[in-house]
């Protein structure tokens, strides 16, 4: 049995990952999702241990000194992080795991996986963006503009991945990103040239 492979996806807040990772998942039973760790308080709809694990600031860091997680960051003045456990026992248990973490996490986890497969999604424009956040309307005007200023700044860094998936109409968004995770499945390994 093969090792499993590590999917990173990141992207600006409102770009629609959680959205076009549901999608995935309902259809990619065999992808196991890594749900992170966050000081954030929970959206109405959000549960505990599905969506995040909730935690306080005093637990997170408990676990950050505790060496529990594979990555961590302060994203939108709130702390996430990627359990380590899990993400661990799947990809050695020969399964797919797919992160969704931001730029910062995913700098982190290129130097600890670096045969990690790094997916960035992009909204069609900044103002669909805007219009996708204001929609959600998950956030008060503060954290809407915190999370618009620092955008800009997220999409510099799609240099630094693999793949650009623009969401633009959802469905293809899915498509494209289920024919990345299996062409990389499809991809010579080396134990296959034994
Ligand atoms: N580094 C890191 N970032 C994370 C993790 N989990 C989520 N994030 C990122 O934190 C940011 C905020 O996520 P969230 O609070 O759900 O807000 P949203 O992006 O507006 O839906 C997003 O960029 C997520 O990709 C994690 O475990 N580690
Ligand atoms: N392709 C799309 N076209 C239009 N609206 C979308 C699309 N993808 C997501 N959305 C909407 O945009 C908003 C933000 O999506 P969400 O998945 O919460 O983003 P993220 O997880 O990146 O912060 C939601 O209201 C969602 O329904």
């Amino acid at each position: 049995m093969g090792k499993g492979k590590l999917f990173v996806l990141s992207g600006p807040s409102g770009v629609g990952k959680g959205t076009v990772l549901d999608k995935l998942l309902s259809d990619f039973k065999d992808v196991q999702y890594s749900v992170s760790a966050t000081t954030r308080k929970p959206r109405p709809g959000e549960k505990d241990g599905v969506d995040y694990f909730f935690l306080s600031r005093e637990k997170f860091f408990k676990m950050v000194e505790n060496n529990e997680f594979i990555e961590w960051a302060e994203v939108h003045n709130n702390y996430y992080g990627t359990p380590k456990i899990f993400v661990d026992k799947c990809l050695a248990e020969g399964k797919d795991v797919i992160l969704e973490i931001d730029i910062q996490g995913a700098r982190q986890v290129k130097k600890l996986y670096p045969d990690a497969i790094f997916i960035f999604l992009v909204p069609p424009s900044l103002n669909e963006l805007k219009r996708r956040l204001n929609h959600r309307g998950s956030e008060d005007e503060k954290n809407m503009k915190i999370r618009l200023n620092n955008a800009e700044d997220e999409l510099k860094e799609v240099k630094n991945y693999d793949y650009k998936v623009v969401n633009d109409r959802l469905d293809d968004a899915v498509e494209k990103l289920k024919s990345i995770i299996i062409a990389e499945k499809c991809k010579i390994r080396e134990e296959d040239c034994q």
